[in-house]
């Protein structure tokens, strides 16, 4: 196995007298695709926010890229999250800004030095990347969800993070662009050489993208492994139940 990229260890975070996370252990190695699935409420939003330092752990370790995210002072937390990219469920574009202006914004905002050729460069590259070089020019009302979510991840992409966040990558998307999406969140470790987490819902997403799957039940972990590992023949009843749905409602 490569090195660990994010290292959680006994993670536990309550709001009032709700138990979120009770003792989450995981780890992500460099160039793994994770998957977290867990259902509506579990708590996968809450371990996101803490390993970006927008909430606090109540105890536990949560050390990303090497550093205990909880002691981090604002310029650090700050340099860290740039190494961490977070493609949102909603693509997160700005309405108003064509294509290039989207990609422009993250870079011109946390890049100084940059030459207007090197930004040129560096978002005609990105948009080859993800397949979409024609948009460049359009604004995102011209865009379908997928190509949305394509430019989405480019723009991430853009500050060359070291890991990836993938929050619900297919949800709301026909079948043939979802298997898309997970085809390009497959390049995406390939040609960057990205750690991921990909949150979502849909299992054939999970299976497409994951080397390892990680199930979050009653505020920890229950089952980490590969598809076949964790899935097909899940003992726990809550697993299989997620499985069962999943395809025979597909
Ligand atoms: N800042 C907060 N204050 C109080 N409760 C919170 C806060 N943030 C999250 N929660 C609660 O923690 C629980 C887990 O929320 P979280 O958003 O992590 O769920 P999730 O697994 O991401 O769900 P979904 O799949 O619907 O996005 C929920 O019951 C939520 O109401």
């Amino acid at each position: 196995m490569e090195e660990k990229v994010v290292e959680i260890r006994g993670l536990m975070k309550s709001f009032g007298d709700l138990d979120v996370l009770t003792g989450v252990d995981l780890d992500l190695y460099k160039r793994e695709n994770l998957v977290v699935l867990g259902k509506s409420g579990s708590g996968k939003s809450v371990l996101i926010k803490i390993m970006v330092g927008l909430l606090k752990q109540d105890s536990g370790t949560m050390n990303v890229l090497g550093k205990e995210v909880s002691t981090l002072k604002t310029k650090e937390l700050n340099a860290l999250r740039l190494r961490i990219g977070f493609s949102f469920q909603n693509s997160a574009l700005y309405d108003s800004m064509t294509v290039r202006e989207n990609m422009e914004f993250p870079l011109v905002r946390n890049i100084k030095n940059l030459t207007k050729k090197e930004i040129t460069a560096k978002i005609e590259g990105l948009l080859d990347s993800v397949g979409l070089p024609q948009t460049i020019n359009q604004m995102p009302s011209e865009l379908s969800g997928g190509q949305k979510k394509r430019i989405g991840v480019a723009r991430t992409l853009i500050l060359e993070p070291e890991i990836m966040l993938y929050d619900e990558p297919t949800a709301g998307l026909d079948p043939i662009t979802c298997g898309e999406i997970n085809t390009l969140i497959n390049q995406v470790r390939q040609e960057y050489n990205t750690s991921s987490i990909v949150i979502t819902h849909d299992l054939t997403c999970a299976k497409e993208t994951g080397d390892r799957m990680a199930v979050l039940l009653d505020g920890q972990f229950g089952s980490i492994g590969t598809f076949e590992e964790v899935f097909p023949h899940a003992e726990d009843k809550r697993i299989k139940s997620f499985y069962d749905y999943n395809f025979i409602n597909s």
